[in-house]
């Protein structure tokens, strides 16, 4: 706590403007009065950055086991020694401190950018219009607004991370050349958490480590220490993060710093953050961002979204981006935009928050609470500072702020930032898809094993099903009669063990999601992602249809011979096997656990009705139920191979003289083949099935998921209204 309260005093004095400066505000703000004494350097743009040959890397001293990023082999960026000093004032040098390297961070302008987004037809389809600003290595930029007004696209944007159905026009420049950040170079944090629940703060980001980093597996040890310590989570690096039946799991605004943490593994110049206050309470926002703040005294440049902040944190940013429907209403340093709301008329009152009465001054919500409480209002005063309505105010906003000194300087500023190139950011190697397989299979299987509700409750259940069918159908001998019944057994055995497969729909959904994050910061691969997932299912799902089969098989008594049991455990293996690619199928598809276990039961039961069980599969219907319905289904190969398996070879007495194979005796109750090799057919199209469905599932992982289709929007949509 002492450490957030040393920190939130520095922000205090963290704020000066280079237009703007903090002599205009009005001496009552008592927040933003520059502390006296206070050690930071006004930025000004006389300290515009200078590129250096340089390859050395500035170094900060940090006391023992401090939180920063060690950077031994950073390569040089530009200097902006000037700058950098803006932000957070250094720390004398304590005995016995540990040299540190700073981070060379990247310097990040953008230029008249505009995005436009097609099928967005409410009013206009620019969703951030002609937007100019920078961000320095060593301070945080935010990007504010009300909801909607296009904060998370300019950062997409500035990241290179639009998808596909949004254009850019304009230009942004990396250290002042135009291309985009590289692999490695910069991290990106959405707004979501997308952690695994079963994993310590620290296995997961070693894990993630791993499947970013190339080189050996001890050397990833010291970034995830690194990480934890930037993100000051080291009090919680070896709790499970989603907790167990004992244990609380990890409260909100650890969850987010473990998600920033992963991104700082790679050791980024530029970090990328929407939201990173998204659902924290004011201690864990405080927390938040004095955290970010010593990562950015590091040297890397922080750019994020931020909807509202308290006083507090408002008073740690150093430069703001704020914006009403795409417009920006402002750039610049935090107190000149307290100074340009002045200047159009809308000072902000003593001790209101500045960033509640930008966003109530620009937030056209407010209009319809104002009409709705008019009558309320005039009986108990004014309680609105802007007397105005919101549309003018934004209109007032902007264009004081185009005809503003603090416009003209970011112009210079910009055009200054970007004359000279300095070093480009190298992209930085990647572990090979081989160990990123050998991780994400291992990492699966840490987290199946952990995990009750992934495979373990599914062999509990499977177990039950096996002793409930195996004693209903118990008894039935080896005599003509029971025939249909064995069928019977066999038919439900099948069938509702693959229904109860649906179970896992919650596990799987959750791993799809941890692709789709780890996929867009490229740190994972569809095949990859396809290959350790289905490799780590293997033993469990292997282990599922052992020890249930082998109890279905002895209390039913189905044929007395090692190899036709051997059978009967490889066909239930690959029906289950190709049951997990259809729930991965749907998963991927419906990204939502209600749909996708309501529609896998439909599915199911469609695939019950045609499997020749209930109507015997040349007597269906020959559309839809014979085909498609009846090929598709895999319950038809699995229960077809299993009653050849336990019918091949067998013959039954009639009477005194005559006798009946086994496929007479079947073929009137099932769909059987005479042909002795048929079984084995039954069971390569059941494997082939399990890769036809995978494959199935990368092709709508790189359609879908990456390349965000229409059909991905659509259900992405339809679940965000049920939210
Ligand atoms: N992929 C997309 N397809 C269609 N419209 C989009 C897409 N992305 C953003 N938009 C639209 O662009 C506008 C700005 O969205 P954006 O998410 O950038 O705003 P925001 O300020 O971050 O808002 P919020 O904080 O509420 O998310 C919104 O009207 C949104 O509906």
């Amino acid at each position: 706590m002492e450490e957030i309260q040393s920190q939130s005093e520095n922000y205090r004095s963290s704020s000066s403007s280079a237009s703007s400066p903090a002599s205009r505000v009005p001496s009552s703000n008592f927040f933003y009065l520059r502390k006296q004494g206070a050690l930071r350097q006004p930025i000004s743009f006389e300290d515009s950055p200078d590129w250096e040959d340089n390859t050395d890397v500035e170094v900060r001293v940090e006391e023992g086991g401090g939180d920063s990023i060690n950077t031994a082999t950073t390569p040089v960026s530009p200097s902006l020694s000037k700058l950098n000093s803006g932000s957070m004032p250094s720390p004398p040098l304590p005995e016995g401190a540990v040299v540190a390297r700073k981070i060379a961070g990247a310097t990040i302008v953008w230029k008249d950018l505009t995005v436009t987004i097609k099928g967005k037809r409410k009013y206009s389809d620019r969703v951030v219009k002609s937007s100019n600003g920078y961000a320095l290595p060593g301070t945080m930029t935010v990007i504010m607004g009300p909801g909607k007004s296009g904060k998370s696209t300019l950062l997409r944007a500035l990241a290179g991370r639009l998808d596909d159905s949004a254009k850019t026009y304009g230009e942004v420049f990396v250290n002042g050349a135009k291309s985009s950040l590289q692999y490695g170079s910069y991290g990106f944090v959405e707004r979501k958490n997308t952690l695994i629940g079963s994993l310590t703060v620290r296995e997961f980001l070693y894990y993630s480590a791993l499947l970013q980093l190339p080189g050996f597996f001890y050397q990833k040890k010291s970034v995830v220490e690194d990480a934890i310590h930037a993100m000051s989570l080291g009090d919680y690096a070896n709790k499970l993060i989603g907790g167990h039946c004992y244990m609380k799991g990890l409260p909100s605004g650890e969850r987010r710093r473990v998600s920033i943490a992963r991104e700082l593994v790679m050791r980024p110049q530029a970090l990328f953050i929407d939201e990173p206050l998204y659902h924290l309470d004011s201690v864990s926002a405080l927390l938040m961002m004095v955290t970010l703040k010593k990562l950015a005294s590091t040297g890397c440049t922080l750019i994020f979204t931020i909807y509202q902040s308290s006083t507090e944190v408002f008073g740690l940013y150093d430069r703001i981006c704020l914006l009403s429907n795409g417009n920006t209403l402002f750039f610049g340093e935090t107190l000149a935009c307290l100074q340009h709301f002045s200047n159009a008329g809308f000072p902000c009152p003593i001790m209101q928050s500045p960033s509640d009465h930008f966003l109530r001054a620009i937030n056209t919500d407010f209009d319809r609470i104002i009409t709705m409480c008019k009558t309320w209002q005039d009986d108990n005063g004014d309680f609105s500072n802007v007397n105005m309505d919101t549309a003018v105010a934004i209109r007032t906003l902007e264009e004081t702020y185009r005809s503003s000194a603090d416009a003209a300087a970011v112009e210079t500023m910009i055009h200054r930032l970007t004359e000279r190139e300095g070093p480009s950011l190298k992209s930085k190697g990647k572990a090979s898809s081989a160990t990123r397989i050998a991780v994400l299979t291992w990492r699966s299987l840490l987290i199946m094993s952990r995990e009750w509700k992934y495979y373990w409750l599914r062999l509990i259940l499977c177990m039950l099903l096996a002793l409930c069918v195996g004693t209903a159908f118990s008894g039935l001998g080896h005599s003509l009669s029971s025939v249909g019944t064995r069928v019977a057994a066999i038919f439900v055995f099948v069938s509702f063990a693959s229904l109860l497969s649906i179970v896992g729909v919650p596990a799987q959904l959750k791993e799809v999601k941890v692709y789709a994050c780890e996929d867009s910061n490229q740190h994972s691969g569809g095949i990859v992602f396809l290959m350790g997932q289905i490799l780590a299912s293997f033993p469990f799902l292997f282990l599922i249809s052992i020890s249930s089969s082998l109890v279905f098989y002895f209390l039913v008594g189905l044929r007395n011979d090692f190899s036709f049991m051997m059978y009967f455990v490889l066909n239930f293996f690959m029906c289950l096997l190709v049951n997990e690619g259809l729930v991965l199928v749907v998963a991927t598809i419906l990204q939502d656990i209600f749909w996708s276990i309501s529609t896998l039961i439909f599915i199911h039961v469609v695939m019950m009705l045609s499997a020749g069980y209930f109507r015997i599969r040349s007597a269906l219907p020959g559309p839809v139920w014979m085909y498609p319905v009846s090929y598709v289904a895999f319950h038809t190969y699995s229960i077809q191979g299993l009653l050849e398996n336990e019918y091949d070879g067998t013959s039954f007495a009639v009477g005194q003289v005559r006798t009946i194979t086994g496929y007479q005796a079947l073929h009137n109750v099932y769909d059987v083949s005479p042909d002795v090799n048929s079984k084995w057919r039954n069971l390569l199209i059941l494997s082939l099935m399990a890769l036809g469905y995978r494959v199935l599932v990368f092709l709508l992982l790189h359609f879908c998921v990456k390349k965000n289709s229409y059909l991905f929007r659509f259900v992405c949509c339809r679940l965000r209204m049920n939210e």
